[in-house]
């Protein structure tokens, strides 16, 4: 059953193998926060998966949940068909975390072979030092670490073993465009592998380019989940912008059909419409002649925007209701 009314249903229904990770009506509270309000998802091996959200949608709790950090209130959560708890001592799972202090005192080399160490399927250390990026530094002591390099460090954590799922929680924080870039590649690897990767962050263009799923959440609830481009079409509005010669009649094109947004510029009008088609045409009609002329669906940014705020929007009109 779902319980997420505006959630796309088709990712969570696909046919085909058992999922990795599966959320049925999980709620999760605390006090009166309802951190998470009724999740129903399902992953698949192989599948690179983003959760995007604003501030307090309920990420942290949620991987917190898959993790066996946290209990739900009502639901289950399981993982490759158990419960958290064992899939993690099975070593299925690896998880790089945002919180949580590195062990000090200790190198590199030290560190990384604890967790290794730890692991029932561990990979051989230098291949996990390679793939982490971090031979150059494997003597360097924990402490001096920029923190770029401790992300690095806490993604080999991560991949010490043969983890089927990788859980990472905003794990390019702190890393400049080069670091964020490396890492991103070695995931790929690891999604290339096999490998079942799911990842929050509030780096939009990272899950546009990173991830083949984007879950929404807000509220803690699935506001979307679908591909990137599935997301953008869903959040409906298209951009249009074109050059005017001459004066601007800005209340003109404010009456302009299905126009959701305006933004004049000197003689450069932008516009957001949820009908390009209908606004174009009656900018013609008004008998301007709109110079490079442009027509393109929203970013990702954007369209996560339109979403959550038209939710907002919802939500505050039931509430007054
Ligand atoms: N231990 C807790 N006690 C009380 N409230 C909590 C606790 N943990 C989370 N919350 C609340 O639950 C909601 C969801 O928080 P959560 O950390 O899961 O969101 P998030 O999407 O990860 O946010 P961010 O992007 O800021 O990290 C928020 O309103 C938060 O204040």
């Amino acid at each position: 059953m779902t319980t997420t009314s505006t959630a796309a249903p088709a990712a969570t229904r696909r046919p085909g193998p058992a999922p990795v990770v599966s959320f049925r009506g999980v709620t999760k509270r605390y006090g009166t926060v309802r951190a998470v309000d009724g999740i129903d998802l399902e992953l698949h091996p192989g599948e690179t998966v983003a959760l995007l959200g604003p501030n307090g949608a309920g990420k942290s709790s949620t991987l917190d949940l898959l993790l066996g950090l946290r209990t739900p209130d009502t639901g289950t959560v399981g993982v490759f068909g158990t419960t958290p708890q064992r899939a993690i001592a099975q070593g299925k799972v690896g998880a790089m975390l945002q919180s949580g202090g590195l062990m000090q005192g200790v190198k590199v080399r030290e560190l990384v072979g604890l967790a290794r160490d730890l692991h029932p399927r561990a990979y051989p250390l230098d291949d996990i030092l390679r793939a982490a990026d971090l031979t150059d530094i494997a003597d360097r002591m924990v402490d001096k670490l920029s923190g770029g390099q401790e992300q690095r460090v806490r993604f080999a954590l991560a991949t010490a073993g043969a983890g089927d799922l990788i859980v990472l929680d905003e794990p390019t924080t702190g890393m400049d465009v080069s670091a964020r870039q490396a890492f991103w590649g070695t995931m790929r690897a690891q999604a290339e592998q096999g490998r079942t990767v799911l990842f929050a962050t509030h780096y939009l263009e990272e899950a546009d380019a990173i991830a083949d799923r984007v879950i929404v959440l807000h509220r803690g609830r699935v506001l979307a989940d679908g591909t990137a481009t599935e997301i953008k079409a869903r959040a409906g509005a298209r951009r249009i912008a074109f050059d005017l010669d001459g004066t601007v009649d800005r209340e003109a094109l404010r009456a302009l059909p299905a126009l959701t947004a305006l933004e004049v510029s000197g003689c450069t009008v932008r516009i957001q419409s949820h009908d390009a088609d209908a606004t174009v045409h009656a900018v013609y009609g008004l008998g301007l002649y709109p110079l490079n002329l442009e027509v393109a669906g929203l970013g990702l940014e954007q369209a996560f925007l339109a979403l959550t705020a038209a939710t907002d929007t919802t939500t505050a009109g039931e509430a007054g209701r």
